[in-house]
């Protein structure tokens, strides 16, 4: 069964998913696939809201609605260690940080929770935090230091070296790393269960098309490092540490380090509920292994 609308299907609007939909798009025919392209808040608000089906997402908004919601498999964006894009920018000494005001991007949930659990159980500090539009030194006008995500953070984490800003930056992938042994995932992909119960080949059509995306992108990096030097700038060496130090998988280690993740966020009352993942189950893969 199909449903007569198309399918939409979201996009982060940042470098980090490029593996997985730089080569799904051409593989999803325009009548019955629709892509949008937004930043993880406005794709969570989204889905929340039955304006799209299918999205890449973040893994705390997953959380909050876990129950409407199913994950495709084997995909995520995660970090072993350092992220490179899930960046605090401090213009005071941390310690005067911990104790004061920071601005956190809009465009987030994952990191800013992220942020919360590391100040609150890491740092056992308490800051007061103000949400704000991401731009960096609209932030630290009013703030002691800034969190920003994405493309947003890469450039700012290059205009604080080239023009010498001065700002201690933090990694919370490297800080998340180094304090639990863990990775952590930032992004998912999930499907409305709804979309998933009512037409399946669209859904599995899409987990597909990006799984394949994946695999071709991890074979050969250089289509998306020249693309990513041509639109967002930078040299060639940084993207292939950007892209090799992102991680695209979901599998157990992945799972691990966001179950710890979801009981923190649960322990300091930021999730109302404890997170059970639920993934699609794609029939068609099933139906081949049986033929
Ligand atoms: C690696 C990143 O992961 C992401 C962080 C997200 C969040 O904080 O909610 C959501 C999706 C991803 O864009 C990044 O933004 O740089």
């Amino acid at each position: 069964m199909g449903t007569n609308r198309p399918i939409t299907v979201g996009r982060i609007d940042y470098a980090n998913v490029w593996p997985i939909f730089h080569y799904a798009e051409q593989q999803l025919p325009e009548d019955r696939f629709r892509i949008e392209k937004r930043v993880p808040a406005a794709l969570n608000r989204a889905l929340r809201q039955g304006e799209i089906d299918i999205t890449s997402m973040s893994s705390f908004a997953y959380a909050e609605n876990a129950d409407n919601y199913l994950l495709l498999p084997d995909l995520s964006v995660s970090a072993k260690g350092r992220v490179n894009s899930i960046l605090l920018f401090m213009k005071k000494p941390l310690e005067q940080v911990l104790k004061g005001r920071i601005a956190m991007t809009a465009t987030s949930a994952t990191s800013v929770n992220l942020l919360k659990i590391l100040m609150k159980l890491y740092y056992q500090a308490e800051p007061s935090y103000v949400t704000m539009e991401p731009s960096l030194d609209e932030m630290l006008a009013q703030a002691d230091a800034a969190l920003l995500i994405g493309d947003t953070a890469i450039h700012a984490s290059w205009a604080n070296k080239e023009k010498d800003k001065g700002l201690t930056v933090i990694d919370l992938g490297e800080l998340w790393r180094n304090w639990t042994g863990y990775g952590m995932t930032f992004a998912l992909v999930a499907v409305r269960k709804e979309i998933a119960e009512g037409d399946p080949e669209a859904v599995s059509d899409v987990l597909h098309a990006l799984t394949e995306s994946k695999e071709r992108s991890l074979r050969n990096l250089t289509p998306l490092i020249e693309k990513a030097c041509a639109q967002l700038g930078g040299e060639p060496a940084y993207w292939n540490r950007y892209f090799n130090e992102l991680h695209y998988n979901f599998g157990s280690d992945e799972q691990a380090g966001l179950t710890l993740y979801f009981e923190y966020a649960h322990q300091l009352g930021l999730l109302p509920h404890e997170v059970q993942m639920r993934f699609f189950q794609d029939q068609a893969a099933l139906k081949v292994k049986n033929e």
